[in-house]
């Protein structure tokens, strides 16, 4: 294959991107140029919420072609293109083939969660160890164990199992469940029943998957399949949404139970205390690369 490789100010992203793919680009991907120096700039968006600037102020774009006069076509038709300009082509070269399963592979290893309990992908062997596993692939939604929201999450479900099983036969919730895999560690550590939602559906199919793969009973579906009062209820989102939530999430929590909260910085203790403050006292319970687990317990 060969890459076209062009910097590209802010304004004119889209429409050379767009450029690219009808010129026959197998794939067009766009970078921040100024990544890893001073000037590196965040695009943050919300779910459901578009980030407040779409695109870097240079961006570094490259398109493949799987042939050399198909890329050399495309870069003589644009340079003549008014939306061109402030445009610079930086390079078109050859791209040496890879074994792409392999290096992806390579770069998802397993994830030791507590010494006994590891996430590992299909293609990896399971560590000597291990006495729980979850098996679990990257696919779209988030959650492979890597993310130390997820991690501690996972940590604290390890944790209640280590204290006399205390999740066996309990209900367990899981809002927001990506993966599905907070859900599956719970089912695993013998909760049940356990439910699953998520409002992308992404997620939840790549939740049903994943339980199925794993040999484990959970319901996954969109937020509306909620009816009980749960003994567990984790939600691993945003503080934003978190924040919302409150309400929801705290009458889903049956007396006696608890309520974990991660997808929060440590900045933003204050503000999920406050907010969750007419319900329930959060505490931080877990900390890591700046991101904390809160939790609360209901009274019985
Ligand atoms: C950070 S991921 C967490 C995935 C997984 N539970 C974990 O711990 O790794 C957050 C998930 O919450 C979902 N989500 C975001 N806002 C939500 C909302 N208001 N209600 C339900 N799910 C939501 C997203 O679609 C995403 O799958």
């Amino acid at each position: 294959m060969f890459a076209l490789t062009i910097l590209c100010p802010q304004d004119n992203v889209d429409i050379v991107s767009e450029a690219l793919e009808a010129l026959d680009a197998l794939s067009v991907s766009v970078e921040d140029a100024d990544a890893q120096t001073a000037d590196e700039q965040a695009l943050f968006g919300e779910p459901g919420m578009e980030p407040e600037r779409l695109a870097w102020n240079r961006s570094v774009i490259t398109a493949l072609f799987a042939e050399q006069q198909k890329a050399h076509e495309a870069q003589q038709i644009l340079t003549v293109q008014d939306f061109y300009a402030g445009c610079h082509t930086q390079s078109l070269q050859e791209v040496p083939d890879q074994d792409w399963v392999t290096l992806t592979q390579s770069q998802f290893t397993a994830v030791e969660i507590t010494p006994e309990f590891w996430i590992v992908p299909s293609w990896h062997e399971v560590p000597a160890q291990a006495k729980v596993t979850i098996e679990l692939d990257p696919g779209m939604a988030f959650g492979t164990g890597t993310h130390p929201t997820t991690r501690m999450c996972l940590r604290w479900l390890a944790e209640q199992n280590a204290a006399a099983q205390a999740l066996h036969n309990k209900s367990v919730l899981d809002y927001g469940c990506g993966s599905g895999i907070l859900a599956i560690a719970a089912a695993k550590f013998g909760a049940a029943p356990v439910d699953a939602v998520d409002i992308d559906e992404a997620a939840i199919a790549a939740t049903a998957n994943n339980a199925e793969k794993n040999h484990v009973a959970l319901r996954s579906g969109m937020p509306d399949i909620i009816s009980d009062q749960y003994h567990v209820v984790l939600a691993n989102i945003l503080a934003n949404p978190l924040q919302v939530l409150a309400p929801l999430l705290c009458n889903q929590v049956a007396p006696g139970g608890h309520l974990v909260l991660a997808g929060i910085l440590e900045r933003q203790a204050e503000l999920l205390k406050a907010a969750y403050a007419p319900w329930l006292q959060l505490e931080v319970h877990d900390s890591e690369d700046g991101w904390i687990l809160m939790v609360a317990r209901k009274a019985a």
